[in-house]
């Protein structure tokens, strides 16, 4: 039996896996697709270019002993990009990258940079010598890449968030857009690369701004008929970073407007930055022309740290704020605050304030104390699976049926309340909401929700079902 592009590579990831952390090897290598295989050349495709950019940078040695076993000295490793085409085409297309020569696996060094295919569009609101205007970049210091700690729950974010601040506009995140849930760092890592990019190119215009304060500017130009000045100066940034992207959702005007902007600084080789509390795919209400050009770039999530991570951040303020705390103290507030580095800081702030103002020493019951307090507010969210059994029981019913494939309408609708509930009142995405209630994708989910919404506006008894089933869960 001869060997083809898939059992060499199943043999490769064998080894691989042996080698590797499982929280890597299911990053970096799951994702990867074997394509063909030619003499000893394999072709793999994997997700983008950030991808092969680490791929080459961590795992090349790795990569090349694998393939050596396999294919003999000879081999080769050809990477195929698949991306969403930047400029219009509805088709995605792919890239083929050799591997560099760095772990001489054959094919020789080359320098790989994605071309811009759209020509050099005239900006009809440039003003001659308006360059020259200095702009404020609204950036925090203090927040850098130096106190933002590196884990797994955010390195994929914090190495793609670098090799922007390396090479603003030249590379393929663009737009870089960081997503995850409240707390955990977007808006720091959004003003560490900014501050980066300005110390290594103080001469490159940087803007942070929260979305919100667009939108404001831009309800202001609107009325004072300045709209052509707000797209002008916005256009006149090298690097634009908005914060919150998700308070656009349901604000066509300035989507439209950003929509522009956006597109101009894109051609121009400029860098967009932004972040969202949700990924892409899950946010509401955002034009799908908006939505297409957030996801041309990489979307990198920042998930909740794990423990050591949690430890780290700890440790790295307190050390910062000089002061000490022992080990135990550290390690009970790490265990017990899991999923907001906010309340995480928050909760060492007031154990440091409490222990100095009734002069005590922190213990472990004050940790106690303290992190009660906070777990106990945050602990506010109900899960999926509640929810499912709150409506279940309602509806007269048990979850297996409400989760079932049964197109039954009065089962249907129960499902639909469930999901409907269940993005109101989680912070989880569509496509986990789907998938926790009886499998389905996140259309379905989304197609719930509207359905509840309409429902709730045009039928009474279902409008009586909403708020009977809103007290029980509250
Ligand atoms: N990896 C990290 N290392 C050190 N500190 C961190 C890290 N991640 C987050 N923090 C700290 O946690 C706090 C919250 O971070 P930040 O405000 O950036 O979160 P956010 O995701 O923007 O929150 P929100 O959803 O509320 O906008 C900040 O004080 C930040 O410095």
């Amino acid at each position: 039996m001869g060997a083809t592009a898939n059992s060499v590579w199943n043999n490769c990831l064998v080894f691989i896996n042996d080698n590797i952390q499982p929280q890597a090897f299911k990053t970096w290598f799951e994702p990867i697709k074997p394509v063909k295989l030619c003499d000893s050349a394999l072709s793999i495709q994997v997700p983008s270019k950030f991808f092969y950019e680490w791929l080459e940078e961590h795992y090349v040695k790795l990569l090349k002993v694998a393939l050596t076993k396999e294919l003999g000295d000879t081999a080769k490793l050809v990477y195929i990009i698949r991306m969403e085409n930047t400029y219009g085409n509805k088709e995605p297309f792919t890239e083929k990258i050799p591997s560099s020569n760095r772990g001489n696996m054959g094919a020789q060094e080359m320098d790989v940079p994605i071309k811009s295919k759209n020509p050099q569009l005239k900006n009809p609101f440039v003003i001659p010598g308006i360059r020259n205007i200095k702009i404020e970049s609204q950036l925090n210091p203090n927040y850098n890449f130096d106190n933002f700690l590196e884990g797994d729950s955010n390195r994929l974010a914090r190495s793609a968030g670098m090799a922007v601040a390396n090479k603003p506009g030249g590379t393929s995140f663009n737009p870089l857009l960081v997503f995850g849930g409240v707390g955990l760092g977007k808006t720091h890592l959004a003003h560490a690369i900014g501050v980066e990019i300005k110390d290594k190119y103080p001469e490159r215009t940087v803007l942070y701004i929260s979305a919100e304060k667009f939108t404001q500017q831009y309800i202001e130009s609107v009325k004072k008929n300045t709209r052509n000045d707000f797209i002008h100066f916005y256009q006149l940034i090298d690097v634009l970073i908005i914060d919150d992207v998700q308070f656009l959702s349901g604000k066509s005007g300035t989507q439209d407007v950003f929509f522009h902007i956006f597109n101009h600084l894109h051609q121009n080789g400029k860098q967009v930055i932004l972040t969202s509390d949700k990924a892409p795919v899950d946010m509401q209400d955002i034009e799908q022309r908006l939505l297409s050009r957030f996801k041309w770039g990489l979307s990198a999530e920042l998930q909740n740290p794990d423990y050591e991570t949690r430890v780290s951040i700890l440790k790295n303020k307190l050390y910062r704020d000089g002061v000490e705390m022992p080990d135990d103290i550290i390690d009970y507030v790490a265990k017990n605050i899991k999923t907001n580095i906010r309340e995480l800081e928050g909760a060492v702030i007031s154990l440091i304030a409490q222990s100095s103002f009734n002069k005590k020493e922190v213990t472990l019951e004050l940790a106690q104390q303290v992190v009660e307090k906070f777990v106990k507010n945050t602990k506010r969210e109900v899960s999926i699976e509640y929810i499912q059994k709150v409506v279940s029981d309602y509806f007269e019913m048990d979850v297996a049926t409400l989760q079932s494939k049964t197109r039954k309408r009065h089962i249907v609708q129960a499902r639909q309340l469930a999901m409907f509930f269940a993005k109101k009142l989680t912070k989880a995405s569509l496509a986990s909401i789907g998938s926790q209630i009886g499998k389905r994708d996140h259309a379905t989910v989304l197609h719930a929700c509207k359905t509840v919404d309409n429902l709730a506006e045009t039928d009474k008894q279902f409008r009586k079902y909403i708020e009977d089933l809103r007290k029980k869960l509250s």
